[in-house]
């Protein structure tokens, strides 16, 4: 008989029946991409990173507040970059990068200034302590911190929007599960964006990544949005959540990406589903430095719908 819950056994698991060799794989994203090999995909990223927040890109020409203390910890620091009017009346979108929770920082991961501070929007590039010093509880506890800070010290902001690339992309869905009760403000949510992300931790620990990460079954479960989200409640149940994938990531990370969709759907979360069509794990990011990409568009669309 058919399955047209599309959430039968056989579709949910199919990373328990691969050999260790075939998961290492489907978690490698840079294995995946076909314009380039994989190092020097990596190497094209970070380069285009750096490009777009130092030298020439978003330090250089935006008015921004860099290196702003969101906590007392270490390293705990947003750089906020806004469009050339002054009210601080602006829709907040964070940025939460990727790199398996161990590599990355905020200082590679400008991409998106330029473009959505011409259109109005405050950009604010989050920093967070990765692995091996930093555990995976501990980054999602900074995570929440630093939007209840935008949130503190923009009060009149219209709207926060909350996205993340890959590992980033599961520290924003983690918000989705935010008691915002203990942190004294609640954020005005108002979307979403997940990008390329991992939202079943459980597979994981049973690769590479897991050396610097040292998650047990239990830490993964705990931090797992797909096992949770079906239970908690929007805050605003007209926030948006779009779920986000490029047509070459890997087979798993687009179940990831589907099976999270079709939870929040489950759920009172008003959510969609895109995959984009000729891109692969690093220049669905990569690409936001343009104006005219198209999930730079819906990002703008969503923000001002
Ligand atoms: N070592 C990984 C790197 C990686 O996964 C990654 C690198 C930059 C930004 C995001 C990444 N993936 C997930 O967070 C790879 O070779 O694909």
């Amino acid at each position: 008989m058919m399955d047209v819950s599309g959430v039968g056994f056989p579709s949910k698991v199919p990373w328990k029946k691969m050999s260790a060799e075939e998961l290492e794989n489907q978690y490698c994203p840079s294995r995946w991409v076909v314009r380039l090999g994989a190092e020097e995909a990596l190497r094209t990223y970070s380069q285009i990173g750096i490009e777009g927040t130092t030298t020439t890109r978003a330090r250089a020409t935006r008015k921004s507040l860099l290196h702003v203390p969101y906590g007392d910890g270490e390293g705990e620091k947003v750089d906020i970059y806004f469009p050339d009017e002054s009210s601080e009346a602006l829709p907040f979108f964070l940025f939460f990068h990727g790199g398996y929770w161990q590599s990355g920082s905020k200082d590679e991961s400008a991409f998106m200034v330029h473009p959505l501070t011409a259109q109005g929007v405050a950009v604010v590039i989050v920093a967070y302590g990765i692995a091996p010093k930093g555990t995976l509880d501990h980054m999602v506890d900074q995570v929440t911190r630093s939007v209840a800070f935008v949130q503190k010290r923009y009060p009149s902001n219209k709207g926060i929007y909350l996205c993340g690339h890959s590992a980033g992309a599961h520290l924003a869905a983690m918000m989705l599960l935010a008691d915002w009760t203990k942190h004294g403000v609640t954020p005005n949510l108002r979307g979403f964006f997940l990008v390329s992300g991992v939202f079943d931790l459980e597979p994981i620990v049973y690769t590479s990544q897991n050396v610097a990460l040292q998650l047990t079954l239990e830490d993964a479960q705990r931090n797992s949005p797909q096992l949770k989200v079906a239970q908690a409640q929007p805050v605003d149940p007209t926030c948006r959540v779009l779920v986000v994938v490029g047509q070459f990531d890997s087979p798993e990370f687009h179940r990831q990406s589907w099976e999270f969709y079709q939870t929040l759907c489950q759920g009172e979360w008003k959510a969609s589903f895109e995959e984009l069509h000729d891109v692969d794990h690093f220049e669905i990011v990569e690409n936001l430095t343009q104006k005219d990409n198209v999930l730079t568009q819906i990002i703008l669309k969503t923000i001002f719908q």
